[in-house]
């Protein structure tokens, strides 16, 4: 094959393996089989190997990096990346609905509900719709460049749509499943077993060798828009669309509620159909919609007022102490 065709040929080989990995990552839709999915990615790695140079960063041969690197650079947050304050009752619940219609002369105000997936959060920026960094959040200021990492979790998109910068921010996780078969591969080669899966998840986005995170099963919810001079939608669930429309994974349980009682309706649902979930939460996340709203709410030191958590009892205390009673 000439390098004219090559050109060509890659072009279309990338935009299909990108195209099928959407469907099987982020709608869990696949069009093809593995092994056409295989096939293509052989033809694509083959025409690469002839021809180096015409490998682009949007490649999907490109997602499980070379080498292992020595160490994490630093990276600074422009918008920094805040936590969440908690409730833990409905009372608690009202009282932020209530500090939310005293901070606004707004009546019309909707809330987003988001389940809370126990993960790492994580932001990612593109430039000319190109993945360029991947950063944990840190201390929400300073975090660490895992960009090597971040894209082997194939539900991140390489390339999007959007040409103007863009970050979004989402938790990455590891789904329930894949956190028992790694404790059983663990356990039988006598390694220490991760804690829970948000330990696993951070502790595989630590490792320095990329083939180890590619090799974890990791997956991302995106839910935020941080960096992006282009954002003008005025809602956090408009927000969230545009970013499904260009091909991010959005948690498909996240709901608009028009009351905080709509609010507690979602609470109380997700609080006992939560073990029906592939992977864990530890709450949900409350949001106003209207961006006017959170933009007059603004932020306390560390947290949005337009935001808060909602955490669920946490249950691995109170099985301890169940046991404890029993024995
Ligand atoms: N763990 C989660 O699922 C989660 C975390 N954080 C946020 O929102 C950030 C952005 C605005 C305030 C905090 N949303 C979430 N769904």
């Amino acid at each position: 094959m000439d390098k004219q065709e090559a050109i060509a040929k890659l072009e279309t080989l990338r935009e299909q393996l990108n195209q099928f990995n959407y469907e099987y990552h982020v709608l869990d839709k696949p069009s093809v089989s593995d092994q056409e999915y295989d096939m293509k990615m052989r033809e694509l790695k083959d025409i690469e190997e002839q021809y180096p140079e015409l490998i682009t960063p949007d490649s999907p041969s490109q997602r499980v990096g070379g080498e292992p690197i020595d160490a994490f650079q630093k990276v600074q947050h422009n918008i920094p990346m805040l936590s969440l304050g908690n409730a833990f009752n409905e009372e608690e619940l009202r009282d932020f609905d209530r500090r939310v219609r005293e901070g606004t002369d707004a009546t019309n105000i909707s809330y987003v509900c988001e389940l809370k997936i126990d993960g790492l959060a994580i932001s990612l920026r593109y430039v000319e719709g190109l993945l360029e960094r991947g950063a944990t959040r840190g201390d929400g200021k300073t975090g660490e460049d895992i960009t090597t990492n971040l894209k082997t979790i194939r539900s991140i998109p390489l390339k999007i749509k959007e040409t103007q910068p863009i970050e979004v921010r989402g938790e990455a996780f590891m789904p329930t499943k894949s956190f028992q078969a790694l404790n059983e591969k663990r356990e039988q080669n006598g390694e220490d077993l991760f804690a829970n899966p948000r330990n696993a998840a951070a502790g595989s986005l630590r490792q320095l060798d990329p083939k180890i995170a590619a090799s974890r099963n990791l997956d991302i919810f995106i839910y935020s828009v941080g960096e992006w001079e282009a954002g003008e939608l005025a809602s956090h669930s408009e927000r969230l669309a545009y970013l499904k429309e260009l091909g991010f994974k959005i948690n498909p349980e996240t709901k608009t509620c028009k009351s905080i009682d709509e609010v507690i309706e979602y609470v109380q649902y997700w609080t006992e159909h939560r073990p029906d979930l592939s992977y864990e939460i530890d709450g949900i996340v409350i949001k106003v919609d209207q961006i006017d709203i959170q933009d007059e709410l603004g932020f306390t030191a560390k947290s949005p007022r337009w935001a808060i958590a909602y955490k669920f009892p946490a249950e691995e205390a109170v099985t301890k102490l169940t046991d404890i009673e029993l024995s």
